[in-house]
């Protein structure tokens, strides 16, 4: 089902937890709502979820607002962190709930139910363990459960705060990639809560970047990775160098006297700016390169990881050391060790006005 809202706000005391939120999510779509602590992310799918009240502003699902809606009859599953489940009740009692307190009339038979709950188990890859108790589950499975339980009721929409946020990174890789199909098969709209931009980006169709109860930018992920609309979405969406640049001229930024091509539309001429380069864009190439886009420099750190290299390299064109990120499989990384001289090729930066 579609969303569409409109001007909500919500304060705690002076805070403005929400402050004019204005978001459509089409139907069908798996959205990513991304941002640092306290951005507003629990407030926004709480009180979509009815489980908090806002103080203005409007929210539509499906063409109908909720706000006259009570909050069971809103066909909405959420999955919380920290909403744990029953811990008296079987893993069956826990996915049957939300079926067995319907009123009399829309409740279904026992049979019904019985068979739902055994359908649900297995759409969420545990078949046959009805009869376990929370405590017998890993916290993988537990969580699995917890949206078993959530899809019973045949929600339209589903929000899931932070759902894999206790668990694993392994775990955790694997359940975001098995949601990411149950949503597609079951048809459903999902909003999901997330402070990590891996598991946003890899997962959602858009992803909504908040901060300070606002939204920030909202995109597909590809635009905001490759056209962030401000310094803080830039720098929250992955590593940067932030280098202090001038505007000089139409489609160009000078850092230190070294001269990259980039996008300055709305800046003027000789502004000062900041300049943000992602270590993984950076090229080392042979030192005593020359060319456009290329700086010399010297490596002062050497880090290995299990998978990357990351070179602090010293170079001029900021007070601080440029860090460079290279798969460490790549076929013409150089062995360096510090103090080497290098040589890095800068790719197009993003450029924002200097922060005042
Ligand atoms: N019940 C409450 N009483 C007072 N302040 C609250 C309450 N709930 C949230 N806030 C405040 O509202 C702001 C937004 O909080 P919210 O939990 O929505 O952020 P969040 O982005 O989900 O953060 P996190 O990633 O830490 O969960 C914060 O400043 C928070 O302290």
């Amino acid at each position: 089902m579609p969303i569409a809202i409109q001007g909500l706000t919500k304060r705690f005391g002076p805070v403005f937890a929400l402050d004019g939120i204005e978001l459509e999510v089409p139907d069908r779509a798996f959205v990513a709502l991304l941002g640092p602590s306290g951005s507003g992310k629990t407030t926004l799918l709480r009180i979509i979820a009815g489980l908090e009240r806002a103080d203005a502003g409007q929210i539509r699902v499906d063409g109908t607002d909720i706000a006259a809606v009570r909050p069971r009859q809103r066909r909405i599953g959420f999955v919380f962190q920290h909403y744990a489940l029953f811990r008296h009740m079987t893993v069956f009692g826990n996915i049957a709930f939300g079926l067995q307190v319907r009123p009399g009339a829309t409740r279904p038979a026992k049979s019904e139910i019985a068979r739902r709950v055994e359908e649900l188990l297995a759409l969420v890859h545990l078949p046959g363990l009805g009869g376990r108790y929370p405590r017998q589950l890993s916290g993988g499975q537990r969580q699995r459960v917890a949206l078993a339980r959530a899809l019973a009721i045949e929600p339209k929409l589903l929000l899931l705060d932070e759902p894999f946020g206790a668990l694993d990174a392994k775990v955790r890789k694997e359940l975001r990639v098995w949601l990411r199909e149950l949503h597609d098969r079951s048809g459903l709209t999902s909003l999901f809560v997330t402070h990590d931009q891996e598991e946003a980006l890899e997962l959602a169709d858009q992803v909504v970047v908040m901060r300070d109860g606002r939204i920030e930018q909202q995109g597909d992920p590809a635009a905001l990775v490759d056209h962030p609309a401000t310094a803080f979405v830039s720098s929250f969406l992955g590593d940067v160098n932030r280098l202090p640049c001038t505007v000089s001229g139409q489609g160009t930024v000078e850092i230190a006297g070294l001269r990259l091509p980039a996008d300055t539309r709305g800046l003027a001429d000789g502004s000062r700016a900041i300049a943000d380069i992602r270590p993984r864009a950076i090229r080392l190439v042979p030192a005593g390169t020359a060319g456009d886009g290329v700086v010399a420099g010297t490596a002062r750190r050497v880090l290995h990881s299990a998978t990357t290299v990351t070179i602090e390299a010293e170079t001029g064109l900021s007070p601080d050391p440029i860090r460079i990120e290279a798969d460490r499989y790549a076929a013409d990384l150089p062995t360096l060790a510090v103090g080497d001289a290098v040589a890095l090729r800068l790719p197009q930066p993003f450029v924002f006005a200097a922060e005042t």
